[in-house]
């Protein structure tokens, strides 16, 4: 056990942020939580850095109490790095003083500073370069650079590609996880990017509203979201209505299909949930399962409108090449790969906290 949140809540005056938030973050593992603005990510993350105090609850770290509601260790004595959304580099100062900073003056402070460029991918032509005259991406790793200096137990990053467009993020993201994983450091994101989250660490935690709503391994979670409204989040799901038929069985306007997972509690009717990658469509020279009702051209794909009977329609992508092949009118056969996940028959409340099993 290394990081430890336990019951941690934060009011700001009348305004609760965050409810009973409980995680435990093994060291040198990488933890990512997801969750819409506003959810109280970066308060979870001031809270662990020691720039809040928690309103009830514990965080430690190693068994060593960092903070509670009436003690707390102040945030430069924690070993804890933290690199803010734009990076937050001092802009008088130089690539080497930048990262220099947090180091006591010593005579192998050059050597670290380099040391922790190599780890970050930077190139030593940097060093004497001022944070304007360096890219997005060379300015986030300056400032992942300079969190790791002090060899700090855990790294805390706050949305840190959020500024960044999407090659060089991806790019970016890239080349941090490797430095952080060459440095051992534990280490915790907060974004609200699912794509982000469900590739960056070992561990992932989906945050609604101030509650921690479900975490677990980025795969585990992703293929089985505890609720219809954390499943809609985390990428594109399709729900079908649907009853159950047997053991793992339930039958939907695509036929009976094998239930991966049963997230229903017993409730009938259900929803089946799917996402579009289970799909596999083709023409039918019969009836088929469904039939093309409407296509749009969208960029590099073609979205087809599938109306599957009894008034339910299902959009599906396919890409440009093959559009010729489904016009409008025409009749389709679905195959499902991979089986569905069942939830309760969709409620007039469906956002991510609702009817969640803790
Ligand atoms: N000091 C404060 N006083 C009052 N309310 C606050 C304070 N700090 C944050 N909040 C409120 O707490 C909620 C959560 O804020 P927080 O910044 O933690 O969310 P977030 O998930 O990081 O959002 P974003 O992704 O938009 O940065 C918001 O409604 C915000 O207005």
């Amino acid at each position: 056990m290394m990081l430890q949140l336990t019951d941690v809540s934060k009011s700001f005056g009348a305004t609760t942020v965050l409810t009973d938030v409980s995680v435990a973050v093994e060291r040198g593992t990488r933890l990512a939580i997801v969750g819409a603005s506003g959810s109280g990510k970066s308060t979870l993350l001031r809270i662990i850095a020691g720039f809040e105090g928690p309103s009830t609850g514990t965080v430690s770290l190693d068994g060593r109490v960092l903070a509670n509601p009436v003690s707390t260790v102040s945030a430069h004595r924690r070993g804890i790095g933290y690199v803010a959304q734009d990076g937050a580099l001092f802009p008088h100062l130089t690539v080497r003083s930048n990262i220099a900073f947090g180091l006591r003056r010593s005579p192998g402070r050059d050597a670290r500073v380099r040391e922790v460029m190599d780890l970050t991918s930077l190139d030593l032509e940097l060093l004497d370069r001022y944070p304007h005259q360096l890219s997005g991406g060379q300015q986030q790793r300056v400032a992942l650079a300079r969190a790791l200096a002090p060899a700090p137990t855990v790294i805390l990053l706050d949305e840190p590609f959020s500024a960044l467009d999407t090659g060089l993020r991806a790019h970016t993201r890239a080349a941090m996880v490797t430095a952080l994983e060459r440095s051992g450091v534990t280490t915790i994101l907060v974004t609200h990017d699912q794509e982000e989250a469900l590739s960056f660490g070992q561990q992932l935690a989906v945050i609604s509203a101030g509650r921690l709503v479900q975490a677990g391994p980025p795969s585990e979670v992703f293929d089985a979201p505890i609720n219809a409204a954390v499943a809609e989040f985390l990428g594109t799901a399709l729900f079908l209505p649907a009853h159950t038929s047997g053991p793992a069985r339930a039958v939907c306007a695509l036929g009976e299909l094998h239930v991966r997972h049963d997230h229903s509690h017993g409730t009938e009717p259900v929803r089946a949930m799917l996402r579009p990658a289970q799909l596999h469509v083709r023409e039918s020279d019969g009836d088929g399962d469904a039939r093309v009702v409407a296509a749009r051209q969208n960029g590099s794909a073609v979205e087809l409108d599938l109306s599957l009977g009894d008034g339910f329609t299902l959009t599906h992508r396919v890409p440009l090449y093959d559009a010729h092949r489904f016009p409008a009118g025409g009749a389709v056969a679905i195959r499902v790969d991979g089986g569905v996940v069942l939830y309760p028959a969709a409620t007039a409340s469906g956002t991510l906290g609702a009817g969640v099993a803790r």
